[in-house]
């Protein structure tokens, strides 16, 4: 094994994985600069949600190596990869998964009172964040009493609020409406770069390209060809590139 370049925060060299035998990728490598935005995109089936598990430890390539940090994180036992992930790594699913008996606060403290965070530091800071996302006045609610597009972003508040190392973000913005999409983007990549919190994010979603520092687009598993560079008229996203399998 050879260790990555050291302004990686995540590397992954040759990643081919295979669902009951369906190849889902087909040799992708991959680096992400620490407290970058990259964006993944390309069709359904593309193997976006399968990259971002490899690359988030949930499964393991075969074969392929995934560094974090210069650590590989490939050869890591299944219980080391699940505190890597409970430690460093935030999650982002293109459902809320909420805890339904916890209001909408509890549920965005969660991640923090699980470090051992004071009830009360915790519950300023998923005040603050529920604020950010536009559901501050959902606070004391339940999942149940809440439209799918509040719940997600309670969900996307609870995954910033524990300021991950890395957050991987599927199709974030899936459950919400359209009028509402390119603006939670806005406040996902806002709040990750105050926060210097690198951002891996799979969406369908075309204003992710002006927020992006780069998109690496995949096809049948590989990565793409190249996508020409963009400028955004405000100078947030960076850049759109992506070469070869
Ligand atoms: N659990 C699974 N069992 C069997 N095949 C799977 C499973 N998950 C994904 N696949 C297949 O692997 C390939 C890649 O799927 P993946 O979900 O990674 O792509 P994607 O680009 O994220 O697609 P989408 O945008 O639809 O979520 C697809 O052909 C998909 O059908």
């Amino acid at each position: 094994m050879v260790a990555p370049p050291d302004n990686d925060v995540l590397w992954a060299r040759g990643l081919h994985y295979a669902h009951s035998g369906s190849p889902a990728l087909a040799g992708v490598s991959i680096g992400v600069r620490e407290g970058e935005i990259l964006a993944i995109t390309g069709p359904r089936g593309s193997g976006k949600t399968t990259l971002l598990k490899c690359l988030s430890g949930q499964i393991v390539p075969s074969p392929g190596e995934v560094w974090f940090n210069s650590a590989p994180v490939h050869t890591l036992s299944r219980a080391a990869r699940e505190r890597l992930r409970r430690e460093r790594f935030g999650w982002i699913d293109s459902e809320p998964h909420l805890v339904p008996e916890l209001t909408a606060w509890e549920n965005t403290a969660l991640p923090l009172l699980m470090r051992g965070v004071g009830h009360r530091a915790a519950k300023r800071t998923a005040g603050e964040w529920l604020e950010r996302l536009d559901v501050g006045d959902c606070q004391r609610k339940r999942p149940a009493a809440l439209l799918q597009a509040q719940r997600q972003r309670i969900a996307i508040a609870r995954a910033l609020a524990s300021e991950p190392t890395v957050l991987f973000a599927d199709e974030p913005t899936a459950p919400l409406h359209n009028a509402d999409r390119a603006q939670v983007l806005r406040t996902l990549t806002t709040a990750a770069r105050s926060h210097h919190i690198t951002v891996v994010i799979a969406t369908l979603d075309d204003e992710i390209a002006t927020l992006a520092d780069r998109t690496v687009s995949l096809v049948d598993g590989r990565r793409g060809t190249a996508l020409p560079v963009l400028d955004a008229p405000d100078g947030e996203g960076r850049a759109a590139c992506s070469v070869s399998a």
